[in-house]
């Protein structure tokens, strides 16, 4: 790799537009993720998740735009421009009466290189190496996935494209797959990883685009966001022996603010902590207890709600 790549950014692309009859899948989209990063591609179905990562691979033409991997451009240069890149964007697909380990020799045979020096390290990285001899048909879904991601680790990649690894994994597939992710980035592996799940994308990741309906609509380190996601005060759920009585208490406190009646009690917004001190001493004063006040932990899910659904999704530039 020449002098000039290695100082390139991982991923560069400008202007990327994809249209697919009259459908704009991709709409302009620009990303840059810089090395070192874990950066989340967000979005829910049909946002052009896909698409966009199908194109940064080279393997679908943009119809404007370009792409650049380490400073080079897929289309141009082909696979050369894919050195030190792996994706995974398709689900893999394996010979199922293969053993997971007779899967990667023959892929690592078809790669060349070194690669079939790295089974090993593969397997071990995505824990694999104690059933490396079972057939790929009798493996979970997990499983599967993990070795797919073990293939693209034969390729000794410093920048990894994940399209939605998690999807379709039971929680304990999830929280392996995520568990990897970190430990790939902790191994200085660039990650660009897309996702429907805010939760995922808030655990993992570093910086964040938020797509909709092909257009980002929102660029930003993930610290950013958060701290958007709480600017109008933090959310907190409540519980008590009498919700009709706390809602009447809650709405004539000044600091109280969005409170909602819900299935499950109330949710509201306070400005400072104080506010929420003074709620609990005045349901008290009523002879209202408390059975649950804790902080809403989904601010990013409802920030993305409001923004890919809500209609200040029309007013959002990106930040
Ligand atoms: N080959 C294709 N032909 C026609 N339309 C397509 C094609 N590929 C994608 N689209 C359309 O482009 C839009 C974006 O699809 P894409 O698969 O990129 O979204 P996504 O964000 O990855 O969604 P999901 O989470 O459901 O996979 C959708 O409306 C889809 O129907």
């Amino acid at each position: 790799m020449s002098a000039a790549t290695a100082a390139a950014h991982p991923i560069e692309a400008r202007g990327l537009v994809k249209r697919y009859d009259h459908v704009t899948a991709v709409d302009h989209v620009d990303i840059t993720v810089e090395a070192g990063t874990v950066y989340g591609y967000l979005g829910p179905n049909g946002a052009g998740k896909t698409t966009s990562l199908r194109m940064l691979l080279g393997l679908i033409r943009p119809d404007e735009g370009r792409a650049r991997l380490f400073g080079r451009d897929p289309l141009e240069e082909g696979a050369a421009a894919l050195d030190g890149v792996a994706g995974f964007v398709e689900a893999p697909r394996f010979y199922p009466y293969l053993s997971g380990r007779r899967n990667l020799e023959l892929m690592a045979a078809l790669d060349g290189g070194d690669a079939a020096d790295r089974i090993d390290d593969a397997l071990e990285t995505v824990g694999l190496a104690e059933r490396d001899g079972d057939k790929v048909s009798g493996y979970s879904h997990g499983m599967k996935q993990r070795l797919g991601i073990g293939a693209a680790l034969l390729r000794d990649p410093r920048l990894l494209l994940l399209d939605e690894p998690t999807t379709g994994l039971d929680p304990a597939g999830m929280r392996d797959m995520r568990e990897l992710v970190r430990r790939l980035a902790a191994d200085g592996i660039t990650v660009l990883l897309s996702s429907h799940i805010m939760g995922e994308v808030e655990e993992l990741c570093d910086r964040v685009a938020i797509v909709r309906s092909g257009r980002v609509i929102y660029e930003g380190a993930m610290d950013a966001l958060l701290h958007r996601a709480s600017a109008h005060g933090q959310r907190y759920r409540l519980r008590t022996t009498d919700d009709v009585r706390a809602w009447d208490v809650g709405s004539y406190l000044a600091g109280v603010s969005e409170l909602v009646s819900g299935d499950d009690g109330l949710t509201f917004a306070a400005e400072h902590e104080q506010v929420v001190a003074e709620l609990s001493l005045a349901l008290a004063a009523r002879g209202v207890g408390i059975v649950a006040l804790v902080p809403a932990t989904a601010s990013l899910e409802e920030l993305f709600f409001r923004m890919t659904e809500g209609a200040e999704a029309n007013e959002e530039g990106t930040a």
